[in-house]
């Protein structure tokens, strides 16, 4: 049964965003419906279980929380052909679990290079769901105010800016990300320099600009997507079902990011890492940290074919297990969001 873009709505908003799914697109914008396209999967199966709970030993904490460890992620691989187990997947995920009816959220939080991006491309491809790469609303307001004088820690002068940022996110190619156009202009790249990725650090730790941003995230995601940032699990989106905090090693995730920027040092790379992560942590207001209920998954070892298999089986297994899938998911609209006020 081919699920249908049933929730076609019109947001009457001024930041204007499309989400992206391969192979089609979401695009969102003051004057337009809501129109999904959406991609050939769509999968809520169970794949096999790959993830035990375990205490979070390795931080202390002495809390009983999940972690994809690598010994665990063995089991996650997914088994025979992708298309076969997709098919099956597929058939018997939308007899019970329509995809778009779901509002089926999943959050990955993390920090920079440790593969968020990459990960929840493919996590939504898979369940046939949009993105919603938050980080780079945030770098799309960094540019802005540099290009308009308007100084990163210059608070009411950055919210005076998100209140009309004409951004919008748009559907590329299968292999890349969405594009990002600010004012028609597309600055996929221009977002993404090192001195971009500072200012977004800087104008992301202030707690109006922050404020300014929490809604659209919240409306932008209410029929269900994979979201990624670094407040998500625990501000944007705390009663989300699915919530995953992605890390790997400071010295895996500068030689990630190093190979994405050409010619670029490594000790360079992990400097600006380095201050970008400690000042995410260290902000007063939403600072990037794991979600009590957050699976811990750590890709330093892991290729993401590996990572993207154990999220996709710890979603799956979730939506089909014993207690079934969140109550106010599956049928008709999610429930309405209670979110806490942003602290
Ligand atoms: N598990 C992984 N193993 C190896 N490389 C990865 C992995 N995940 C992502 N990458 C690569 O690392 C780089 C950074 O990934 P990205 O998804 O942009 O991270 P983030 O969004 O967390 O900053 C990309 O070039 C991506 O292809
Ligand atoms: N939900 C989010 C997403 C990003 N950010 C900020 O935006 C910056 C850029 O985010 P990003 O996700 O594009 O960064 P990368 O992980 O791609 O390097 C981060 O360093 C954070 O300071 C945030 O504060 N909250």
């Amino acid at each position: 049964m081919a699920a249908e873009p049933a929730f076609a709505r019109r947001f009457d908003v001024r930041l204007e965003l499309l989400l992206h799914a391969f192979g089609g697109g979401v695009h969102l914008g003051a004057a337009q419906d809501l129109a999904l396209g959406r991609t050939n999967g769509g999968a809520a199966g169970r794949e096999g279980d790959c993830c035990e709970d375990e205490g979070d030993e390795a931080r202390g904490s002495g809390e009983h929380r999940p972690d994809l460890s690598r010994r665990n992620l063995a089991a996650a691989r997914p088994r025979g052909s992708g298309v076969d187990r997709r098919s099956t997947l597929v058939s018997a995920a939308r007899l019970v679990y329509p995809p778009v009816r779901m509002g089926l959220l999943i959050v990955i939080d993390g920090p920079a290079g440790a593969g968020k991006s990459t990960v929840a491309r493919r996590v939504a491809q898979h369940f046939g769901l949009p993105v919603l790469d938050t980080g780079a609303i945030y770098r799309t307001l960094a540019l802005a105010a540099r290009e308009r004088g308007i100084a990163w820690s210059d608070e009411p002068g950055l919210v005076a800016l998100a209140a009309s940022l004409p951004i919008r996110f748009e559907a590329a190619s299968e292999a890349g990300g969405p594009r990002v156009l600010y004012d028609g202009r597309d600055v996929t790249q221009a977002i993404r320099t090192p001195e971009i990725s500072e200012g977004s650090s800087q104008v992301s730790a202030l707690p109006a600009v922050r404020a300014s941003l929490l809604e659209i995230q919240r409306r932008l995601s209410r029929d269900g997507c994979v979201a990624e940032g670094r407040d998500l699990g625990t501000v944007v989106f705390p009663d989300a079902a699915h919530k995953f905090f992605l890390t790997a090693s400071d010295a895996v995730r500068a030689a990630r990011r190093q190979a994405e920027l050409e010619g670029a040092a490594l000790a360079d790379v992990l400097r600006d890492l380095n201050r970008r992560d400690e000042r995410d942590r260290s902000r007063a207001t939403a600072p990037m940290t794991r979600a009590a209920d957050a699976v811990l998954v750590d890709s330093s070892d892991l290729d993401a074919d590996a990572v993207v298999a154990a999220i996709v089986s710890a979603v799956s297994s979730r939506l089909s297990g014993p207690g079934g899938p969140p109550a106010g998911r599956l049928t008709g609209r999610p429930k309405a969001p209670s979110f806490p006020p942003l602290a």
